[in-house]
């Protein structure tokens, strides 16, 4: 912070901003086809308690995350990755349990467990935590992650891989290996357009518009995933306000549309908002 003697200036907390980001996309309302205060938008197994539920199972794994990155941080880019995917792991598990077996933040896990991850390797480098550094130190330790997982399997399991083989679509593994690049070209240079609740829907709004989201592509299609990307650009253009979002918050429950990964990625911008 401006003015304050090094050692006494803030330190910023990685995992804190992740678990305060989850929060805040979770109760920004109104979001279209999400859960939020207001509804559970299009989703049967899902509303706001056990999303409380799943955020409080996950928030201790955030630190385990930074800690580990920090251990592993004079190890190659490279074998990042299978160092701290059982962690991972063992977090989706951890909300699986909180949840009843609903997945509720897997992405999330996934692209903020590797902020706090690549947090703690700035960290045990001795490198400053910024935007940039910290997005690059992402995207070094997914270097040929789409390649590995998703160019290289023949038969798909989960959503992500059916539309890698179907569209060519890379999901969160793709957002994750360009170091969060649609967050960084498509929210941040905006973000302070808007202040208060309008910020994060803006932000929202602009992710809906740029993110090829393979939860949007599982439930509806590619013409699901344009339907979205097309309403949210027009919203973009004319202007928006709540009831204007509560009405696109109705056409995508009528259509059980969900873009549950630009929920994640809002998360992500939060977190990244935050960093010099
Ligand atoms: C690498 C994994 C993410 C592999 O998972 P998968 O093969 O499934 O990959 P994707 O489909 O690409 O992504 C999975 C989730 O990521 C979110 N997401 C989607 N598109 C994007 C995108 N373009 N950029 C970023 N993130 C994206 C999304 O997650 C959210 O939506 C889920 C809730 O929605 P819902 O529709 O309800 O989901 P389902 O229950 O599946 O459908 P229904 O049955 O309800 O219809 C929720 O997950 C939100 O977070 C995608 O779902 C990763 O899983 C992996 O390998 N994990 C192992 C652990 C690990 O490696 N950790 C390392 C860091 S700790
Ligand atoms: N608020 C939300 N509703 C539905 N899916 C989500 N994935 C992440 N946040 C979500």
């Amino acid at each position: 912070m401006a003015g304050l003697p090094a050692t006494e200036s803030a330190v910023i907390s990685v995992p804190a901003l992740a678990a305060r980001a989850l929060r805040r996309e979770l109760d920004l309302t109104p979001k279209p086809g999400l859960v939020d205060r207001a509804n559970n938008g299009s989703h049967q197994d899902m509303d706001h308690a056990l999303f409380l539920r799943s955020i409080a199972a996950i928030t201790p794994w955030f630190s385990v995350f930074e800690q580990a990155g920090r251990e592993h941080a004079h190890k190659a880019a490279g074998v990042q990755l299978r160092l701290l995917r059982p962690a991972g792991i063992a977090c989706e598990q951890a909300m699986f349990a909180a949840t009843g077996g609903v997945n509720t933040h897997k992405g999330g896990i996934f692209s903020l467990g590797l902020l706090c991850f690549a947090a703690g390797r700035l960290q045990g480098q001795r490198r400053p935590l910024q935007v940039e550094t910290l997005c690059r130190q992402v995207s070094e330790i997914c270097r040929g992650l789409v390649a590995r997982e998703l160019a290289a399997r023949p038969q798909a399991v989960t959503a992500g891989e059916r539309q890698f083989l179907e569209y060519g679509l890379t999901g969160a593994r793709g957002e994750a290996e360009q170091g969060f690049a649609t967050v960084r070209r498509a929210v941040l240079p905006y973000w302070h357009q808007e202040q208060g609740e309008r910020r994060l829907q803006h932000a929202l709004l602009r992710l809906m518009a740029a993110n090829p989201d393979s939860n949007l592509v599982s439930r509806g299609g590619i013409a699901g995933l344009r339907y979205v990307q097309d309403y949210a650009a027009t919203l973009l253009a004319v202007g928006w306000d709540n009831d204007a979002l509560s009405e696109m918050d109705r056409a995508l429950m009528a259509r059980r549309l969900s873009p549950g990964g630009s929920a994640d990625l809002l998360a992500v911008a939060y977190v990244l908002a935050q960093l010099p």
